[in-house]
Formats: structure tokens, C-alpha cells, sequence
């Protein structure tokens, strides 16, 4: 799998006179891990919700190697290799081999009267499917629960379950929002290990929007600080740490929020 570099441009966007994002940079290494930083109401969101199509910026431009994704609804985006996870889990029914399984869907060729009639080639390539789902569980840690129905796993299962239901798209590139919020320390822990593993494993890359400063320094190889929609710092973990500009907008805001988010 060849990975291209994301590259975000100049992105503006506004909502009725307040400007969520402006004029925000930065580039993607592939295969490398980026987080997206920044206190409270910074505009991460808005970030990804661009990136990932939900939002259109009204100017700027997002692009993956050569294709520009800047206008592209959200599914065409998700077909050309960026999946996200969001905040909150959406995945309660099912197991976690029927939840794997949705996401294989956009990638199945067989059309649904072939599936529905149990076609030889359909039957072949549910099959086939159906191994590759059990193989990303495993790289997601969840082996052991790919038949058992989401509802009885644990939160961080759960939280793992919507990783690998992105990751079943065959991903480039794997945005990540907030990953590890609400999550106990042992999770927390579990959680950095896969993220780390999985991003090995695929080569892909990942950005990540996270509150944990923990887990960014640990897995992140680059850092961009966003502050009132503004970019204010970028590089590594250790600079960012060390930069004026991040300290100050950090000890702006209430203390403690950061971790407890
Ligand atoms: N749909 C929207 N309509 C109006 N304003 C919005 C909308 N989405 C975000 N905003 C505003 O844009 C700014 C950036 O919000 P955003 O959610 O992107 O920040 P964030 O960095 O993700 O914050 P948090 O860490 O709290 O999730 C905030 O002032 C927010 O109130």
C-alpha cells in the first residue's frame, strides 16, 4: 500500500462571524502520526470535520497526494482512503463481526442481488471479507470477542471496535478523535499499544485529536497547536512542549481541563 501525503492548506472556516479555523497548514507525513492540539473549542473538530468532508472550508484546500478531497462528500472521501473514528460510539447492536462486516460493505464488488442469492462469487468474496474482518479484530486487540455482541464488551473494547470498523475501510490514512476520552489508565494504556501496532503493522497514517498530552507525546511524531482557530505552534512533541506560545495558551485555560477531558 503506497501512502500520500495529506496536506492541508491555507483552511478557513467560518460560522456566522466567528472564524473556527483560520488559514490553518500542515502536512501529513506518511506512515508517520500527527496530532492536532489545542485547548478547548481551538477548532480540532472543525478540522477534522474538513478533513473528512463534513464540513466545506470557505477557502483553503485539503489534498491527499494528488487528489484534491477539499469538495468531496464525505463517502467519496472514505472511498479514496480516510476513515475517521468520532468522540462517541455509535456501534451498540451486533456483533463485532457484524459491525466489522458494515465496514467492509463499501468495498464489496458483489452487488446485493448477488449477495441476497448466494451467488458463487458473492458467497467467495463474503468469505473473504469475512477473514480480512477477523484479521483487522486481532490487530485491533479484540481476537478473542469477534463474535460477541458489542453491547456486553467493555468501553475500551468498544472504543477498539469503532478502530477497527475504520480500519476495515482499508485506510491511507485513519483519523482519530479523541481515541482514548473517557477511558480508564489501564485502557488508556491498551489503547496506545494497538494505535501504535496498527500504524505499524499498515504503514498508514494517523492524525490524532486528543486531550491526553500523555498519549500525544508517546505516539506522536509531529505536533500542530491550534489555538482560536489559529495555528500557533508545529514540530515535535518535545518542541511543542517547550514552546512559549502552546504554554501560554494552555496555562490560559482552566486548570487541569485538559486532562480531565
Ligand atoms: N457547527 C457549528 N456552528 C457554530 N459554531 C461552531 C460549530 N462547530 C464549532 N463551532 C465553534 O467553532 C469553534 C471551534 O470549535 P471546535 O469544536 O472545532 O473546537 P475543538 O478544538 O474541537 O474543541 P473541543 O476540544 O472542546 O472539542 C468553537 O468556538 C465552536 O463553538
Amino acid at each position: 500500500m503506497t501512502v500520500p501525503q495529506l496536506e492541508v492548506r491555507d483552511v478557513t472556516v467560518r460560522f456566522a462571524g466567528l472564524t473556527a479555523l483560520d488559514e490553518v497548514s500542515f502536512t501529513v507525513t506518511p506512515g508517520t502520526t500527527h496530532a492536532l492540539i489545542g485547548p478547548n473549542g481551538a477548532g480540532k473538530s472543525t478540522c477534522f470535520n474538513v478533513l473528512s468532508g463534513l464540513y466545506r472550508p470557505a477557502s483553503g484546500t485539503v489534498r491527499l497526494g494528488d487528489t484534491d478531497l477539499t469538495r468531496l462528500a464525505p463517502h467519496r472521501i472514505a472511498a479514496l482512503g480516510v476513515a475517521r473514528t468520532f468522540q462517541n460510539i455509535v456501534t451498540t447492536e451486533g456483533t463485532v463481526a457484524d459491525n466489522l462486516m458494515l465496514g467492509r460493505h463499501v468495498l464489496s464488488r458483489a452487488g446485493f442481488a448477488a449477495s441476497a442469492l448466494h451467488l458463487p462469487r458473492a458467497v467467495r468474496e463474503q468469505r473473504e471479507h469475512l477473514a480480512r474482518a477477523r484479521e483487522i479484530a486481532e490487530l485491533a486487540g479484540l481476537a478473542g470477542h469477534f463474535d460477541s455482541p458489542v453491547a456486553l464488551l467493555s468501553y475500551g473494547d468498544r472504543k477498539r471496535v469503532e478502530l477497527a470498523r475504520a480500519l476495515c475501510l482499508e485506510p491511507r490514512v485513519l483519523l482519530l478523535d479523541e481515541p482514548v476520552a473517557g477511558m480508564n489508565a489501564a485502557e488508556r494504556v491498551r489503547m496506545a499499544e494497538v494505535i501504535q501496532h496498527v500504524r505499524t503493522e499498515l504503514g498508514l497514517s494517523v492524525v490524532l485529536v486528543e486531550h491526553d498530552m500523555g498519549l500525544v507525546m508517546r505516539l506522536a511524531d509531529e505536533v500542530t497547536v491550534l489555538d482560536f482557530g489559529r495555528r500557533i505552534a508545529h514540530g515535535t512533541p518535545d518542541e511543542v512542549r517547550r514552546d512559549p506560545e502552546v504554554l501560554r495558551a494552555y496555562l490560559g485555560t482552566a486548570a487541569g481541563e485538559e486532562d480531565a477531558a
